[in-house]
């Protein structure tokens, strides 16, 4: 029985996680939970699992909630609430499904803990990726992907020596505007930009992938969780995100890894690895049915917020970090309304144009880049 700490509950990877610890009741257990501001679906979930510490966003919400639950429930609220999640003495596994670097300190915290990491929270290894890949070698824990590119990638590794790689393929649905010209990007609405193509997801990380930073921040990701060069990290669109990533090896044989797009199959794995659990109710994938896949190659003019996201990789020390602050603030102003969806991709680079790098920065370092970031992009939005 493996017990589970969840970050993020209440949002679309927290209850599929919940799906699958549902749906496996001998093999996991929920220990705590935490979710942002959403306390009646938090509720609920803390009445179905019966987990002993739970926290919220904001104590006001903290003494709503205990009304909602049994005393018996400890609770908590905020920065100091998510830290005594991840500390909890029981908990084996901590999911992390929270959106934004926010994610950071609970992932690090955790570690220290001694707790297995099953990161969805993709930000965390992009504005720190190398502060995070060394704490995991330090506490001597498990950093386990479960974004599907990476699983896939982190599936088609086993077995294979890391040496004989020769790239990882990252696969890219191209999102809600996939088939739009950039003349036509401009004045698109919130509401088609949240409507992707082949995945229901929350909200940010829908606008990421209709801007293609999803996959900018995925190809940083890949390159801190497999140890990869940039130039060893490929991106192909692949509209229908069956196949969700591949490794090609020295001698030319490319692994793929296939499926019906669906995050429970990663988010069970990362769970359950080394051994895989059934998923009966599955829809499965019939090629027969399917006949034909497409794949092309990404335009970096079209999709300019995947070259501006190689760009900082390669820069590297807090350029990542600015430039996934600045997503996050233009993002949350695009979704409100404040801005025009090709001005997410001006904000980025405004910010990055105005920061000097600071190479091999520490935590407090990145802390301060992220806020200083955040207040730039806030000012000049005014
Ligand atoms: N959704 C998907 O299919 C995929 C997501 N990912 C990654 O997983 C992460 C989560 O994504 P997703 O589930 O879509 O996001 P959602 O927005 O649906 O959920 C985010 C969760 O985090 C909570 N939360 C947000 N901000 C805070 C905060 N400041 N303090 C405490 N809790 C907070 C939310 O609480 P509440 O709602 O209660 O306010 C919610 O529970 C992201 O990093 C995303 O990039 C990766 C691959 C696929
Ligand atoms: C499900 C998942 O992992 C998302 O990150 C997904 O990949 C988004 O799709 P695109 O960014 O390829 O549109
Ligand atoms: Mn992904």
């Amino acid at each position: 029985m493996k017990t589970i700490i969840l970050l993020g509950s209440t949002g679309s990877i927290g209850v599929q996680t919940l799906d699958v610890i549902r749906a496996h009741p001998e093999q996991f257990r929920l220990h705590a939970l935490t979710c942002g501001r959403n306390i009646e679906l938090a509720a609920q979930q803390i009445r179905e699992f019966k987990p002993e510490f739970v926290c919220v966003q904001r104590k006001e919400d903290e003494e709503k909630l205990k009304t909602m639950i049994p005393g018996s429930v400890k609770t908590g609220y905020g920065r100091e609430g998510l830290l005594e999640a991840v500390e909890q003495a029981e908990g084996d596994t901590i999911v992390n499904a929270l959106m934004g670097s926010v994610g950071l300190e609970p992932t690090l915290r955790g570690m220290k803990a001694k707790k297995d990491v099953a990161l969805a929270n993709k930000e965390t290894l992009v504005t720190a990726g190398h502060i995070v890949t060394r704490a995991a070698k330090e506490n001597n824990v498990k950093l386990i992907p479960i974004d599907s590119e990476h699983s896939a990638i982190y599936q088609c590794l086993e077995g294979n020596s890391e040496k004989e790689v020769e790239r990882l393929i990252l696969t890219a649905s191209g999102g809600s505007f996939r088939d739009k010209t950039r003349a036509e990007l401009e004045g698109v609405t919130v509401e088609d930009a949240l409507n992707h193509p082949n995945w229901s997801m929350g909200a940010k990380i829908t606008i990421d992938s209709a801007t293609m930073m999803n996959k900018g921040l995925e190809v940083i990701e890949a390159r801190w969780l497999f140890d990869m060069p940039y130039e060893m990290i490929d991106v192909i669109l692949h509209k229908e995100s069956m196949i969700h990533s591949m490794v090609e090896y020295i001698d030319g044989s490319v692994l793929a890894h296939l499926g019906m797009p669906d995050m429970k199959v990663p988010i069970q794995y990362a769970l359950s690895l080394p051994d895989r659990l059934a998923m009966p109710d599955k829809k499965r994938l019939n090629l027969w049915e399917i006949g034909t896949l497409h794949f092309s190659k990404p335009d970096f003019e079209r999709f300019r917020c995947l070259k501006i996201a190689y760009e900082a990789g390669r820069i590297g020390g807090t350029a990542p970090t600015v430039l996934n602050a600045a997503n996050e603030e233009a993002v949350d102003a695009f979704l409100n309304g404040k801005i025009q969806f090709l001005q997410i991709e001006t904000i980025i680079e405004q910010a990055l144009e105005s920061h000097s790098v600071i190479q091999n920065p520490d935590l407090d370092t990145i802390f301060e880049v992220d806020r200083m970031t955040r207040r730039f992009v806030q000012t000049d939005m005014k």
